[in-house]
């Protein structure tokens, strides 16, 4: 297959992915469900056109970074898809703390051996994540700044939400991707795309666990499950 076009504005140094890629670590069962290509007849809606930009106003807060625009002739309307996060699927132990582009897929009970999911010692319960870092491999997504002190911004016009399909041909199996989605009052042409990372992205760093940008996701905990349908939870918050 021919590996996909690398849209322009990309970084050189950043390997462009459309399917995300399998740390050799992950179990199996979060291989097939995380990083099972989707067929495009089963994306929500065509993907809109989108605008990779090196951002010059002395104004925005990440100037001299890039953002990611809607470039296409209309405003996208609400709870349009535009982007599926894409990057390098890893386990909790793998995750890179300083990583500004790890975001987390499922946050699970672990229960231990013998136990019911609480730690004996503490009586706890203890999670693991599974996470997806696009630092070094992504798509378009990793360009969504966070709209905090962004001008013309007083909240997200996107957001981070789950989205899942029937893999076809496995009875009962669902891929599942985390993805940006046009929020509720749709996304202006030409405007910046902006999410809410979450506050506990923007807290010091030596403050933060693993996976910075998951706090975005629990932030809004719902889920798109299927061809846009919304649902009241997120597979696992
Ligand atoms: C997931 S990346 C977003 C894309 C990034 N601007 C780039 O060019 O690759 C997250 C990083 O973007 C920057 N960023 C995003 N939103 C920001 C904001 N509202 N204010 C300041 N920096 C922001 C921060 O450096 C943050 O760690």
């Amino acid at each position: 297959m021919a590996s996909p076009q690398t849209p322009p504005g990309f970084p050189s140094d950043v390997r462009y992915l459309t399917t995300p890629v399998a740390s050799p670590l992950l179990p199996a069962l979060d291989r097939l469900t995380y990083t099972t290509p989707c067929p495009p007849h089963l994306l929500p809606n065509p993907p809109p056109r989108v605008a990779i930009r090196v951002i010059t106003d002395p104004r925005h807060p990440a100037k001299g970074q890039r953002g990611l625009f809607n470039a296409g002739t209309e405003d996208l309307e609400r709870g349009t898809w535009i982007r599926d996060y894409v990057g390098w699927v890893h386990t909790e132990a793998e995750a890179d703390p300083k990583s500004e582009y790890d975001l987390s897929l499922e946050r699970r009970a672990v229960t231990p051996l013998g136990g019911e999911g609480a730690d004996e010692a503490s009586g706890e319960s203890r999670f693991e994540v599974v996470g997806c870092d696009a630092t070094t491999m992504g798509g378009e997504a990793r360009f969504v700044n966070d709209y905090r002190g962004v001008p013309g911004f007083e909240r997200p016009n996107a957001v981070f939400e789950l989205r899942s399909w029937d893999i076809p041909g496995m009875v009962g199996r669902k891929g599942v991707r985390m993805a940006v989605w046009a929020g509720p009052h749709g996304v202006a042409k030409g405007a910046e795309i902006c999410v809410s990372y979450g506050k506990g992205y923007w807290r010091p760093k030596e403050a933060q666990g693993q996976s910075r940008l998951a706090e975005g996701a629990k932030e809004e905990p719902r889920a798109k499950v299927g061809r846009g349908r919304r649902v009241a939870k997120a597979k696992q918050g």
